[in-house]
């Protein structure tokens, strides 16, 4: 039988997954490269039960995709890949599904390596080092930004002269394989409600909220950058512009000085001057600490409501991502004096959301989810269509 091999290249790790290949694919092995920025990354692999780690010696993507082809090699057992399918944060206006990525395709999605410079160029370099180990595999690429491309015009669009519009300065959305991954499971829990309401908080390093109606993004909280919205690790989330312009006119700042800080130097690790780890964050007994955190659920909290009102309603909110999956105590600050919506948190569920049938955590008239995340298998899913 032959494999699929996913690729989900971040900012600061890359995530991977070895599958066979079928409609709904079986998984062999899984894994992640972290720490991508030091001289020493990390390797670690699941497989069964058995898990095996090791320290690379160099640090950087193409070092690491390397090192990641050479790990999944004893995984395939002589079985051959192929597809590789990818995570590419950003597919443009044109990319509402997964795509074969062919050269031509791989030099047209550079002209979207500025508009998500922390993503897009390793994104493209890991189909570049699986072009070369797999040239026999369909390369398939699965975009972060296809599953908002239906949002009407007024969700699209910023109040620029129309030219800017025409040339991609849109609101896109992001993190679209997870809401995809998160929908289709809530139609698995629940076949016959085809007209829910959902609000999806994916909250990870990245973190951004989806309104889902009948299946379908009709609101994201990202824009058109991985900027935009809530306040995550280290960027900044939603910012007045009048905020750039006095950073590049009056603190004479470079626009790669201003583009560092307002992704690598801000969020939760600037606010708190302390780490962009939730789990430092809410271990910390620092004043800056607990602001950081406030602030992010304040974001959250804020968007919940711009997002019931878009959806004209809610019937399910949904947690997932690093932080949405395991912060019980984030969710229930999220949660708190929102029975006004039809939100009220079970809290003893709360504690143990994972052994709750379908992750209830509520007993309001709002369903209340948490669900974890899997967009290696959305990958899988559209790699495997890709061979049939
Ligand atoms: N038990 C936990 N409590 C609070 N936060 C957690 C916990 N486990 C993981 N996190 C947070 O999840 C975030 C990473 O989420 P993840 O979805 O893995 O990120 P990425 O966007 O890199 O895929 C980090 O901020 C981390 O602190
Ligand atoms: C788009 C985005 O923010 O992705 P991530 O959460 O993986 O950084
Ligand atoms: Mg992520």
């Amino acid at each position: 039988m032959s494999c699929v091999l996913t690729l989900n290249a971040g900012s600061s790790s890359i995530k991977f997954g070895v599958y066979n290949a079928a409609p709904e694919p079986d998984l062999l092995a899984v894994g992640l490269v972290e720490k991508l920025e030091s001289a020493t990354p990390h390797l670690v692999l699941h497989q069964g039960s058995d898990t095996t780690e090791h320290t690379l010696s160099e640090g950087g993507h193409d070092a690491a995709v390397i090192a990641i082809l050479a790990a999944v090699t004893p995984v395939l057992a002589g079985r051959k890949v192929a597809a590789v399918g990818h995570r590419i944060v950003h597919g443009g206006p044109d990319h509402s599904g997964p795509a074969r990525v062919t050269p031509e395709m791989l030099a047209d999605l550079e002209r979207y390596v500025p508009f998500a410079p922390l993503h897009q160029p390793h994104n493209l370099s890991a189909v570049r080092a699986a072009m070369v180990a797999f040239p026999d595999a369909v390369q398939v690429g699965c975009f972060d930004t296809a599953f908002h491309r239906g949002h009407p015009f007024v969700n699209d669009t910023f109040a620029l002269p129309r030219r800017f519009y025409d040339k991609g300065v849109r609101r896109y959305g992001f993190h679209g394989l997870s809401y995809d991954f998160i929908s289709g499971e809530l139609d698995r829990i629940d076949p016959d409600d085809h007209h829910r309401r959902t609000i999806v908080c994916h909250l990870g390093n990245g973190a951004s909220l989806c309104a889902i109606r009948g299946g379908r993004s009709v609101g994201s909280t990202m824009g058109f950058s991985a900027l935009d919205g809530l306040p995550m690790g280290t960027r900044c989330g939603q910012i007045d512009p009048g905020v750039v312009l006095y950073l590049l006119d009056q603190e004479g700042m470079t626009s790669s000085e201003i583009s560092g800080l307002l992704y690598k130097e801000s969020g939760l690790k600037g606010m708190s001057g302390l780490s962009n780890d939730m789990r430092e964050l809410l271990a910390s007994d620092r004043a800056e600490a607990a602001q950081a955190v406030d602030y992010f659920v304040f974001r959250i909290r804020r968007e919940i409501g711009a997002m019931a009102a878009v959806l004209g309603g809610l019937d399910t909110l949904v947690f997932c991502g690093g932080i949405g999956e395991n912060a019980g105590e984030i969710r229930a600050k999220v949660c708190e004096g929102m029975d006004w919506l039809g939100i009220l948190l079970d809290r003893t569920a709360n504690e143990t959301p994972f052994s709750q049938p379908g992750g209830v955590v509520s007993e309001g008239e709002v369903t209340v989810r948490v669900l974890r995340t899997d967009e290696e298998r959305i990958i899988a899913r559209a790699a495997s269509a890709a061979l049939e």
